[in-house]
């Protein structure tokens, strides 16, 4: 079983009658985030084009944590829908709406309709860094080696 946190969220006028993001299996990391569009202005997302939805959500994390706003797998199969700046970091001192910047990757027009679930938001702690200047590094064994440098395969 994993922790859980309690998170207090606020259902913003123009999400009334959206349901609240759930948890769609026992164990299941993401919550579905919906698209709190109008209902008479669905969203026609062209190829290459890019769309920040409202969820009509707005969240309180505790200090030490953050949400990330990550695709979903199968909109991504089908339609070729991801989110661009994936994944998408919802601090824990928000207060705003939680947005998702929806980006067709896929060669056909998308329809995005109010309700319709676009993305999920997985709630994660944080370890913050503090960072202290030095003069070297710890060596290793790596070093500086990086983008492919253990071989292309
Ligand atoms: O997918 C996202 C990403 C961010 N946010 C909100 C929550 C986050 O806490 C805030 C700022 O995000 P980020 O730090 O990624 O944006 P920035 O471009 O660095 O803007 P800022 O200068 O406001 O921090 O915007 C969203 O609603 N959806």
């Amino acid at each position: 079983m994993a922790p859980e946190i309690e998170v207090a969220v606020q259902q913003l006028p123009h999400g009334a009658g959206l349901p609240l993001p759930e948890y769609q299996s026992a164990d299941a990391a993401g919550m579905d985030l919906r698209a709190a569009l109008a209902e008479h202005e669905p969203l026609t997302l062209r190829p290459m084009a890019r769309a920040l939805v409202p969820t009509a959500l707005a969240i309180a994390l505790p200090p030490g944590y953050e949400a990330q706003v990550r695709p979903r797998s199968g909109l991504a199969y089908r339609h070729g829908i991801s989110v661009l700046n994936a994944p998408g970091t919802i601090d824990a001192d928000y207060r705003g709406e939680v947005q998702v910047l929806l980006v067709n990757l896929g060669g056909e027009n998308v329809l995005i309709e109010r309700g319709m679930r676009i993305a999920q938001l997985v709630v994660a702690p944080v370890t913050r860094a503090q960072l202290r200047l030095v003069e070297a590094l710890p060596e290793t064994q790596r070093g500086a080696g990086g983008f492919g440098s253990t071989g292309g395969t």
